[in-house]
């Protein structure tokens, strides 16, 4: 099964970009998704060539964020798609079934969709209000998981769900009672001052090895 501990990537240039995924490959993050936002296509290519050798130095897995084209060019591992981004069936005629597909989802009719589709895992949220991503989504709060995962039980709909939006280390082990996959992080890793420490208690917390 997938990694329970997502990193989504941060920086307004290449570089910030790099320096932060180097943060979180550095101290113990091993699934990274690419998240550069409004760039031109070089520096997004040239971004992406670079954490695509970096991931696999690290033997990490590499999602690049909505760009299905830039997956199949540099072989990623895959992409993540939201609901306003490429159509699931179209990435997965350009990628393939080897390609993992994540999307995004805001309520369980979003689920089910998604399920439809054939998703790998879906990344559920917003859990908080978080400045990371504009446009947020209804924020979901931890009942909104425990009602949305409970209709999951309720129609048998098992997909691994990863709750996103800023979420803090003292979220996890409400987050992962309520049967979640594990969770997608982005300013937390790339603000920590301490990032050795806080990728180690995620971690425990998220593998219960604590
Ligand atoms: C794991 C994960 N979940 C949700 C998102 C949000 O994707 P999307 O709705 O397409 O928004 P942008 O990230 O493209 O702004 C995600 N990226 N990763
Ligand atoms: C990409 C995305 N989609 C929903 S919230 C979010 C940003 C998550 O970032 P943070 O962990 O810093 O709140
Ligand atoms: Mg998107």
């Amino acid at each position: 099964m997938y990694n329970k501990l997502h990193y989504i990537s941060q920086g307004n240039t290449v570089e910030e970009q790099l320096h932060n995924i180097h943060k979180a490959l550095d101290n113990g993050c091993d699934w990274i998704q690419m998240r550069f936002k409004n760039q031109n296509a070089l520096a997004v290519f040239t971004l992406a060539e670079a954490v695509k050798i970096v991931c696999k130095e690290y033997l990490a897995t590499f999602i690049i964020n909505d760009n299905v084209h830039l997956v199949k060019q540099l072989d990623a591992d895959g992409v993540h798609l939201g609901l306003s981004d490429m159509k699931v069936e179209e990435a997965r005629l350009i990628l393939g079934k080897t390609k993992i597909i994540g999307g995004t989802a805001n309520t369980f009719e979003d689920v089910r969709q998604r399920t439809a589709e054939n998703c790998d895992y879906i990344g559920l949220g917003p859990f908080q209000f978080t400045t990371t991503k504009q446009n947020l989504s209804p924020i979901l709060g931890l009942e909104g998981y425990r009602l949305i995962i409970q209709q999951m039980k309720m129609k048998n709909i098992q997909i691994p769900i990863y709750a996103i939006g800023g979420i803090t280390l003292e979220n996890v082990e409400d987050l992962m009672e309520n049967g979640i996959q594990g969770i997608a992080v982005s300013g937390l890793i790339t603000q920590s001052e301490n990032p050795s420490q806080l990728i180690t208690q995620l971690n425990d917390k998220l593998y219960g090895t604590i």
